[in-house]
């Protein structure tokens, strides 16, 4: 086990983002004055250890500190709690409380799409927590399904948000001068995408694509290369499947208007969404439904939304995209696109379709010491991280262990520990699907007519479907008997046997003596004797016998 600090042990990897790896951790001790919650020795916290570059970014270590109280302020029943911020050294480490269960992104991609209720309910709870959070000035700016992690909370889901302020730590010049694109190019906001000034309605921006995603499985944009992914969040207006009903669609087209403006604030969201999730249940009620339909009078947009710090008037005009496309801004790391230099080519000819990249993959940072690719045969440097993503993405998603080599730790000998064996996990229970038929059919919206629709059950994830990536955990030895002390040590030949000999005539006298004692043999053989004078008797007789028998066969030789 590895400490962070004085009071954290980390135990086992729990999975790897573009930011950081978070771990399964132990607290040695109580946590000082400075964290939000102290805990106690032995509590289980989950540690996340941002990445080398991060930590060794003097801004992003600078923003770190200046954010502790931010971080560790937001509190809210859909947030995972931050408690403590660790600064040890060049590590960089979040503890936060552990939620047992996985990601929305990883429960959507095992258990399929949710129904249009469901996904509703789930979405406003995220909703609940981000109003929290624009009410305290924060806004998330990554938000998307990997970030909701889901906590069994007695048979229920119960959706936390996580990652709060990562975006804004990994925004920093020092590492996105490097033509780096940090961030998740299918949830990325227009003016994200753009370099634009961003405000709080990013995330309901955010809100809307995951709305889409969980009732169809996947997002809206999809494309051959990350870069067309975002221009379609530029340009391109979101289709509608079938089996999205009217009022879930109002709010889904709503919060994906490419005007910030235009898009409700979280508040209203969260209510608009519950609206939908009543009018289109079962039970509902005409005047529920009713409701429902009218859902686009809830959805006032923030008349003052919290802004992204650092962001307003931060595009700088003199770097134009491709296409017109935006500015590129090294403040904007987790929305924006790389410039290029290249004025207005186009996009494909900077970034070349090298196959299907998966929009939702995260564009790992490019360390700050390695030099930008210059030469026109030298790759882009969207090519490396589109490569890096997918790899870093498959490790991810078999929530594999950490190679040793790439553990920021390991650099650190004292460090070293046992490789940790991997938590069987249950399959999960089969969620019903609520009244609307399998994706992809085409369907009547009917709110009437669907059968009652139960609370989403969460089961545990089943085990991953492949190996991980990396080297497989070794099996443990098992343990070595201990060495049995030789009761013969100096080997002498025939020892052994000698002992059962003794042993075997010590049963037998014993035996004899009790047959003699206890049993009618004496009255038989007609005798008044002891055991031990018949046993002495029957002894000389056959002495006499053998020395009887040796005379006269001397004898009888001498004759
Ligand atoms: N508080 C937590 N408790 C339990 N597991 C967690 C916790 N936070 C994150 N995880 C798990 O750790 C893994 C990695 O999390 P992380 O946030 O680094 O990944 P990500 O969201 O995919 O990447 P990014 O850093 O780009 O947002 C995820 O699988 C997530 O489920």
């Amino acid at each position: 086990m590895r400490p962070v600090g004085s009071k954290y042990l980390l135990e086992e990897p729990l999975g790897r983002g573009a930011t950081g790896t978070v771990w399964r951790a132990r607290q040695r001790e109580t946590a000082g004055a400075e964290a939000a919650v102290p805990g106690q020795p032995g509590e289980t916290v989950a540690i996340k250890v941002l990445k080398e570059e991060l930590a060794n970014d003097a801004d992003v270590v600078m923003r770190f500190l200046r954010e502790r109280s931010v971080l560790l302020r937001l509190t809210h029943p859909n947030i995972v709690r931050v408690r403590d911020l660790v600064v040890e050294g060049d590590l960089l480490a979040l503890v936060m409380d552990l939620v047992e269960g996985p990601d929305l992104h990883r429960y959507l991609r095992e258990n399929g799409p949710f129904s249009p209720m469901a996904a509703a309910l789930l979405t406003a709870q995220v909703a609940d927590a981000l109003a929290s959070s624009h009410a305290d000035g924060v806004v998330h700016r990554d938000l998307k399904p990997a970030n909701v992690l889901l906590k069994q909370d007695g048979g229920q889901m119960h959706p936390l948000l996580t990652d709060f302020g990562i975006a804004r730590l990994a925004d920093s010049p020092g590492l996105t001068r490097t033509h780096e694109f940090v961030g998740t190019p299918a949830y990325v906001a227009p003016e994200g995408a753009e370099g634009r000034p961003q405000t709080s309605a990013v995330d309901i921006y955010g809100a809307g694509i995951m709305l889409y995603e969980l009732v169809t499985g996947r997002p809206p944009f999809g494309g051959g290369s990350a870069l067309e992914v975002l221009h379609q969040h530029l340009s391109a207006e979101p289709r509608r499947p079938s089996t999205i009903p009217d009022p879930l669609w109002t709010v889904i087209e709503r919060c994906l208007r490419k005007n910030p403006d235009e898009r409700p604030s979280a508040e209203n969201l969260a209510r608009g969404l519950r609206t939908v999730a009543e009018g289109v249940g079962v039970h509902a009620t005409s005047a529920q439904i009713a409701a429902a339909e009218g859902v686009a009078a809830l959805l006032a947009p923030d008349p003052a939304p919290a802004t992204v710090p650092g962001m307003a008037g931060a595009a700088d005009p003199t770097q134009v995209l491709p296409h017109g496309a935006g500015s590129y801004d090294p403040n904007g790391a987790t929305s924006v696109l790389p410039h290029t230099g290249t004025g207005d080519a186009d996009p494909t000819s900077v970034l070349p379709h090298r196959g299907a990249s998966d929009p939702t993959s995260v564009m790992p940072p490019v360390p700050p010491n390695q030099p930008p690719s210059g030469g026109p045969e030298d790759p882009h440097p969207w090519q490396n991280q589109l490569r890096a993503a997918r790899d870093r993405n498959e490790q991810t998603q078999v929530q594999s262990y950490l190679d040793p080599g790439e553990d920021p730790l390991r650099r650190r000998p004292q460090r070293q520990v046992a490789r940790p064996q991997p938590q069987p996990r249950q399959r999960p229970q089969q969620r019903p699907q609520q009244g609307y038929p399998p994706q992809g059919q085409p369907q009547q919206y009917a709110p009437q007519r669907q059968p009652q629709q139960q609370p989403q059950r969460y089961a545990p994830a089943p085990p991953p479907p492949q190996q991980p990536a990396s080297r497989p955990p070794r099996e443990p030895r098992p343990p070595r008997e201990p060495r049995r002390r030789s009761a013969n040590p100096m080997k002498i030949p025939g020892l052994g046997c000698l002992k059962g000999c003794l042993f075997t005539i010590i049963i037998l006298v014993v035996a004899g003596w009790l047959i003699w004692e206890l049993s009618p043999l004496q009255g038989w053989i007609g005798t008044t004797k002891g055991y031990w004078e018949q046993l002495t008797d029957w002894f000389q007789t056959a002495t006499d016998w053998v020395g009887d028998l040796s005379s006269g066969s001397g004898s009888g030789s001498g004759q």
